[in-house]
């Protein structure tokens, strides 16, 4: 609606109608002669919506993206095309045909799209999360793997993430003492940036409320300017004009202009911190003992210009902080919220899961990451809640070379959208696919047959393929044991009772319009108290 207004402003302009009519019967005029269809030679025909002249399908698009191509699919079947302005895009929500996509053609399909807000906030995308696939991605992508998000480094970190989740317990007991309402979702960033900034960068970001703040602000502006869609982006006169009258630059560059000023106080302690080493003092608290956090290796590549495999500047540093903690703290966070905005709405799910806790736990000591494997209806109700609630609900690609998918010939440049938010309520692929059901993820023996790891295309919350999320095991491991200790500890009410609202707000990832705010109420007072 508010990009319709903007639109009714500008075309009220005098000097920008005339140019558009012109643009208009130019555009009509070449529909006329040279029809625009997907169709080339024996190539099936992609379906498609009629299209407006200029805007193309955009005014067939809400707010929220992946609930618009799914009543879209529903018209026009698991594969269809839109033209958003002059940027054409196919979007795919059937498990075939995600994986013919996403795994037959996988080297096609491997690159990701980029706006402009993109390429300002990211400086110049030399980040991780949504680089090129290039050299520099295959570089960063193969040092997160070994020294972040590896098995080993997975180990070696356990007790920070112990300690992060501890933290957020005693917070949770305190305000329960003192009978306090909480807002959970500000909690939850808290604990995902803490975790993974502590693991990547040896420092808790947001250690005191003040920083929790304005690290929660920052982040949340970049993901809404990160799915915003630029009108400029999409249609030719604007871009050329370079008219920006959605006010996205000044609040992409102000957004900028933030983060720089916390990542620089990052960085600078750092190196500080690393000086000190050198000098044989203690480099602070949080350095692993013999090893190096993932900063400190991209610094050390930034320093040295003779050994390096890969010359990083220290934008390439910045936009690699900003990507991480962009693409795994509110992702993680969010989850545990929808997980138990679940199960505060089906009570009986949560006392199952509270009833398999005790049995297998016990209440004298709280539940870790070690204790997962033994808790099958946790990892039930965990997969339940990513099946319905994909905190990335849409798998964005660019096709690099023109191929031929299952029949459809798609050109190079175009975008690719897979709908996980579709696929996970797909009711070919899943019964009475509306339902939280956890029970549906495991067989009478208790096992979890359905990975999340990318190999069953109805369930791709985590995507698959090269660019699979490289934190899953890690954003699993958060996920699974800070929702068990929630659930071991805690009685959870809603101030005036009813229901949570679990209506999606507008957003690159899957977040509530109404925040989680609840009541904590002590289930286990002794443990409670020893911690
Ligand atoms: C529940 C939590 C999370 C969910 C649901 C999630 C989901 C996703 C999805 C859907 C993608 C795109 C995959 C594709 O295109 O195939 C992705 C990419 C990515 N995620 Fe996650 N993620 C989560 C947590 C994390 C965490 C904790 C981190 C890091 C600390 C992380 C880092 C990344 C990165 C760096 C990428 C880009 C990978 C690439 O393009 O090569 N994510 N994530």
């Amino acid at each position: 609606m508010e990009i319709i207004a903007s639109v009714l402003g500008l075309i009220s302009s005098h000097i920008l109608f005339s140019l558009l009519i012109s643009v208009i019967s130019i555009v009509i005029f070449l529909n006329i002669l040279f029809p625009f269809n997907s169709k080339t030679n024996t190539s099936l025909i992609i379906p498609s919506p009629i299209a407006l002249p200029i805007i193309g399908h955009l005014h067939l698009l809400s707010p929220i993206p992946h609930q618009s191509f799914h009543r879209l699919a529903l018209r026009f079947g698991p594969i269809f095309r839109l033209r958003i302005g002059c940027v054409s895009c196919l979007v795919v929500s059937s498990p075939s045909l995600a994986k013919s996509f996403l795994k037959t053609h996988e080297a096609s399909f491997s690159d990701r799209p980029a706006t402009s807000a993109m390429r300002t906030l990211l400086y110049d995308i030399a980040d991780f999360t949504f680089a090129r696939y290039d050299p520099y991605w295959r570089f960063i992508k193969r040092l997160s793997v070994s020294q972040l998000f590896g098995g080993q480094t997975l180990d070696l970190l356990h007790q920070i993430r112990r300690d992060e989740i501890q933290k957020l317990v005693k917070t949770l007991f305190e305000k329960s003492k003192r009978v306090e309402e909480v807002e959970l979702d500000t909690e939850l960033v808290r604990l995902g940036s803490n975790v993974i900034s502590r693991m990547s960068f040896g420092r808790q970001w947001a250690g005191t409320d003040d920083e929790l703040v304005e690290l929660k602000t920052v982040i949340t502006e970049v993901e809404e300017l990160l799915a915003l869609f630029d009108l400029k982006d999409h249609i030719w006169v604007l871009k050329k004009l370079g008219f920006d009258f959605q006010g996205i630059v000044g609040r992409v560059e102000d957004a900028r202009g933030r983060f720089d000023q916390m990542v620089e106080r990052v960085l600078r302690e750092k190196e500080a911190a690393r000086q000190k080493k050198k000098g044989g003092e203690d480099g602070g608290e949080e350095m692993m003992k013999g090893s190096k956090d993932i900063l400190e290796l991209l610094m050390d590549v930034n320093d040295d210009d003779n050994k390096a495999q890969m010359k990083l500047t220290r934008d390439n540093i910045k936009s690699f902080i900003l990507g991480i903690l962009a693409a795994g703290t509110s992702t993680t966070g969010l989850t545990i919220g929808w997980a138990l905005s679940e199960l505060i709405n089906h009570p009986d799910v949560m006392k199952r899961l509270a009833a398999e806790i005790d049995i297998v736990v016990g209440k004298d000591r709280l539940v870790d990451e070690t204790d997962i494997a033994r808790l099958p209806y946790l990892q039930a109700v965990v997969k339940e809640t990513l099946r319905l609630h994909p905190t990335g609900p849409l798998l964005g690609r660019q096709c690099t070379e023109t191929c031929t998918v299952d029949g459809y010939t798609v050109p190079a440049g175009m975008l690719l959208f897979v709908n996980v938010w579709a696929l996970g309520r797909d009711p070919t692929s899943w019964t009475n696919p509306l339902d939280f059901n956890p029970e549906r993820f495991i067989n009478e023996d208790n096992v979890c047959e359905i990975d999340v790891r990318g190999q069953h295309y109805q369930f791709l919350p985590f995507g698959t393929g090269r660019r699979i999320c490289p934190g899953a095991t890690l954003a699993m491991l958060v996920v699974q044991s800070t929702l068990a200790v929630m659930v071991q500890c805690f009685d959870w009410k809603l101030s005036g009772g009813g229901l949570v609202d679990m209506t999606e707000r507008p957003g690159l990832m899957l977040t509530r319009v109404k925040p989680l705010i609840c009541m904590p109420v002590p289930r286990l007072d002794q443990l409670l108290s020893s911690l």
